[in-house]
Order: C-alpha cells, then structure tokens, then sequence
C-alpha cells in the first residue's frame, strides 16, 4: 500500500490517532503490518490484563474500533468505551455485533461487504449452477470409478424421472440375481412385504455394494451388486447396440426411451410399457420358440424357468438362491408398476446430426436442451445489497430473470421487487441468500417460503446458516419436497447436518465464499481508507445502514 505524502488523518501534532483492535485471541489480525506505521493501534489481546480491565484503563478515548472477524461485540463491551464513534467491521456479515447498540449511542458501522461481493457472488453463482447441473456430484461419481460401470452420470435439474429410471432398471436387474455374490442381501430384500420403494432398494443394495467393495483391494466392475450383464453396453460409444428409433449407434430403443426421446416400449409379456419383453422373459422364462428357450435348463428341471412356470407362491423342487419364485416375480413387477412414470416424449430431429457424440449424450444433450441451462430460470434474491448485486449481473449475463427482496426497494433497480421472501420464492425456481442475519431475517426461509419455491426449486446460502430453518430444510431435502441447496453457511458450524452428506442435489462447503487473496487485499485497503476518512472527517465507504 502507497504512503501518501499528506498524511491528514494524523493528529494535527503528527502524533496518530488510536485505533482499537477488537478479537479473539484465537484471531490473527493481518492487518496490523499495515496499519501500524499510521496508526496507534491498541490490542486488548496481546496484553496479559484482562480485556475488561485493559479496555477501562487504555480505551476511554478510543473514537475508532476494528472488529476481527465475527468476535462477539457486544453492549457490555460498548459499554467500556464512551469515546466510540465508529466501528469497522472486517466480516460482511454484523450479527456478531450488538447493532441495536451501535445505533442507540450513534456509532457508525461499516462492514466488508464491499470488499467480498465480487467473490461472494462468483461462489454463489457456482454453488447455484453446481447444484442444477450436478457438477460435485458428477465429480464424486468419476472419482468413484462409477462411469465405466454405471454409464454416463445424468446431469440437471429435471433428470430425476431418469435418475428413477435408471434406479429402476438396476433394481430390477440386481433382483433378477445377475450378481451372484449378492444372492443373499437379495433374498432378504425379497422377503420383505411390502418390497420398500426402488429407491430404498436402491440404496440398500449400494450400502450392500459399499461393504463389498471394501473387503476388495481393488475393485472389478463384476464385483458390483448393481452389475449386469450388458448393463453398462448402452452408454457405450462404440457399442454395435443400434437403436430403431433414433437411428443412433451405441444405445437401445430402451435406453432412448429411458431419456425421454421415444414412446414407451410396451412389453408383450406382461403388457406393461417400458421394457421390452426380453426382459420379463428373463425372469420367467423364455417361451418355446425362442431361441434362448433352452438356456439354463438342466436336467432335473431346477432351473429359473421351470420355477417361474410352475410355482404358485413356493416352488415344488429345490429351488437354488437365485431362483425367483412367481410372487417374488409378482412383487417385482408391482414395484415397476409403482415407479412407473411417464417421461416426456423428444424429438431427436434436431440432433442425430451429431456424429462425434455418443448416442447416450447425444440423447441428454436432447433432453437437456431446456432443462440444465440457466437461461430462461428465474432466481430470486434475497437481499439485493453489493453482494446480490454482484450475483444479479452474474446471473443476468446467463440470461436469468432477476427479482429481489430487500428491506426497502430500490429505486434505480430494474429488477421486480417483492415485499416478502414468500412472494419472491412463489415466483422463483431458485433463492440466493445475501442479506445479513439480524432478528427479522432469522429463518426468513422456513417452511412456507420452502414450500412455495416448490419441489424442483433450489435454495443456494452464502450469507448466514440462521436465515434458514435448517432441520426444515433438511426434511424437505430429504423428502424430495425441494430440489436442491447450495450452502456455504450453517446454523452450528462447523457442525454440518450429517443427512446432507449422501444427497447428490445439496452442494456443501465450510464457509468460504469470501476467501480469496483479492477479497483479502480489497478488504485491507478498505479498512486502511476508511480509518483515514474517519480521521480526515471524509465520507466513509461501505457504511451498514442499521434498522
Ligand atoms: O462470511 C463472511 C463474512 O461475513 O465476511
């Protein structure tokens, strides 16, 4: 930082002015290197008196304070220091500061938020897109070695009728016992009346996997419960699958059904859509005539297809694990009646043009078309001060529509403003969060504004855990009753809510938003300008207007 030649903020005997530096011990203050060739500073911290004390005998005539961080600054506090007429906040958060008390005796209060809103806003937007898209998710996936086994990861916001889907069928194929080594997890699952849903069956089977796979040094892909036979062949490139439909190389007409660009194949066996009948046969048995008719039949007559045909409840012979009985056939077919949605119908005119993708991406990049670009989406924020209106530029150059809330709307604006966050949050698909925490914005999202985003909407924080109602917010995740968060803050950090870590649609991270060396060296500078203007009885930047 440049030493200016006219140094006005000094008394005006050259001597300068004291400055108090309020922290935790635990606290570094960095800015003491700078600060300290222009200033007095006072530091309760480095002194073996207790602060009270310290403050009571060194501090009466302090008229200027730095507050590190979020150290508690409270009335009592205050109350030690008569002189006190400003108080430069280092953190763009002030709910660690009696505020109500700053006001009452006339202190003025400046904050960060200056300083931070670049870099807040660049993390709010990522956390927002990450969530919609699934990048982390994406990412843990890879990380996993998952890609080779389970095919391409279904990126966006409205994948989950493909995210079912594709639960579905590896239930489905996991039931039918094409993973040997899991016979006996699948027996349990298939004693339980009723069969849970395909997404608990789902993650039991992972949970099944998980334990397998740690026993295992490395890993094989047939070591997966989930593996099957051909099962990863349609997310293949070069696989010789073709598909009728799309007349793409590389999938089947299931799989193009699956991603919502063909009508539902309806099965001929049991006269349900979307799977062909190859695959009922393959757990009842292939009929005389087909060519696979005499596959698995052993002399003897113990073979899945012969126990399909004849069992009514319990089969006559010895039947071998992974045998299915006709109830347990039954009951897999109520579980595919019951998942059973209808996935919108896509052109894929517009894309079979493509040759260098695959036929799975070419189908997502199909259906992702109006569905994972943020063009179009419209974003809420929640508290439209430097921070939020960092990320409404941001988010206007992606082609969203802006609208806000605020304490007061803001009269060169030109977004629409909406008195209160249920309003706004009925007319958004997502909430960035960016005000400050104070009394009336604790749990400003709660479960009315959570159920007026709606279930595909999407919360993203990087203000403070206490403007939601975590536990709410939780129960929503976890019923499905909102489509995702992106949270860089919590109401009990470091403790994060452990139900949180599993879900793909919740991206979380340990409060850094603001930590970057530019935010750092903005916040410096604006720390040593606004001490200076103090002095120089200049106006001050960055002031936190108190209510
Ligand atoms: O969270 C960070 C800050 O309030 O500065």
């Amino acid at each position: 930082m440049a030493v200016e030649a006219n140094q006005e903020w000094l008394k005006s005997n050259g001597d300068p002015h004291l400055v108090l530096v309020h922290r935790l011990p635990s606290f570094n203050f960095q800015l003491k290197d700078i600060l300290q060739p222009h200033f007095h500073l006072l530091d309760p911290a480095d002194s073996p008196e207790p602060a009270c004390s310290f403050l009571s005998s060194h501090a009466q005539s302090v008229r200027a304070l730095i507050c590190v961080a979020n150290t508690p600054l409270t009335a009592e506090t205050l109350n030690l220091l008569p002189s006190l007429e400003l108080v430069v906040a280092s953190s763009a958060g002030v709910d660690h500061i009696d505020t109500q008390e700053c006001r009452r005796r006339g202190i003025i209060l400046t904050n960060a938020s200056t300083a931070f809103a670049e870099d807040a806003a660049d993390y709010a937007v990522t956390l927002l897109i990450d969530v919609w898209r699934r990048i982390s998710a994406a990412d843990r996936f890879l990380h996993a070695g998952l890609w080779p086994v389970k095919g391409g990861y279904p990126l966006g916001s409205k994948m989950k009728v493909l995210i079912d889907r594709y639960q579905q069928d590896c239930v489905i194929q996991f039931l039918m016992g094409l993973n040997e080594s899991y016979s006996n997890v699948r027996d349990q699952i298939m004693l339980m009346d009723p069969i849970p849903q395909v997404s608990k069956v789902f993650s039991l089977v992972q949970q099944q996997e998980k334990q397998h796979q740690m026993l295992l040094n490395t890993p094989a892909i047939e070591s997966m419960a989930l593996f099957a036979k051909n099962a990863s062949a349609p997310f293949k490139p070069f696989s010789r699958t073709y598909c009728p439909h799309c007349k793409i190389q590389g999938h089947s007409v299931e799989d193009c059904f699956k991603l919502g660009n063909s009508k539902p194949p309806i099965c001929s066996h049991c006269n349900m859509s979307g799977h062909l009948a190859e695959k009922c046969y393959k757990l009842v048995g292939y009929p005389p005539g087909h060519k696979l008719y005499n596959r698995g039949r052993r002399p003897g007559g113990n073979t899945r297809q012969t126990n399909m045909v004849i069992a009514e409840g319990v089969p006559k012979n010895h039947v071998d694990k992974m045998d299915l009985i006709s109830n347990q056939y039954q009951k897999i077919l109520k579980l595919l009646h019951e998942n059973h949605t209808p996935v919108p119908t896509m052109s894929m005119a517009n894309t079979s043009n493509l040759p260098s993708m695959s036929g799975i991406a070419t189908c997502l990049s199909t259906y992702a078309h109006k569905s994972f670009d943020l063009g179009g989406k419209r974003v809420g924020i929640v508290g439209l001060g430097s921070i939020g209106f960092e990320v409404s530029k941001r988010l206007e150059a992606f082609g969203c529509s802006i609208a806000y809330s605020s304490r007061k709307e803001k009269p060169h604006v030109p977004y629409p403003y909406h008195a209160n966050v249920l309003d706004l949050a009925a007319h958004s698909d997502a909430l960035v969060l960016c005000c400050s925490l104070s009394e009336q914005t604790r749990h400003i999202i709660n479960k009315d504004v959570m159920t007026a985003l709606g279930k595909k909407g999407v919360v993203i924080n990087v203000g403070r855990g206490g403007l939601i109602d975590e536990k709410e917010l939780v129960r929503f995740l976890l019923r499905g009753d909102i489509g995702g968060a992106g949270l860089d803050v919590f109401e009990d950090e470091p403790d994060v809510p452990r139900q949180l870590f599993e879900l793909d649609n919740v991206v979380l991270s340990p409060h850094r938003a603001i930590f970057t060396p530019e935010a750092i060296e903005a916040l410096n500078q604006l720390t040593f300008t606004n001490l200076k203007a103090f002095f120089s009885n200049k106006p001050l930047q960055s002031v936190y207007q108190i209510e």
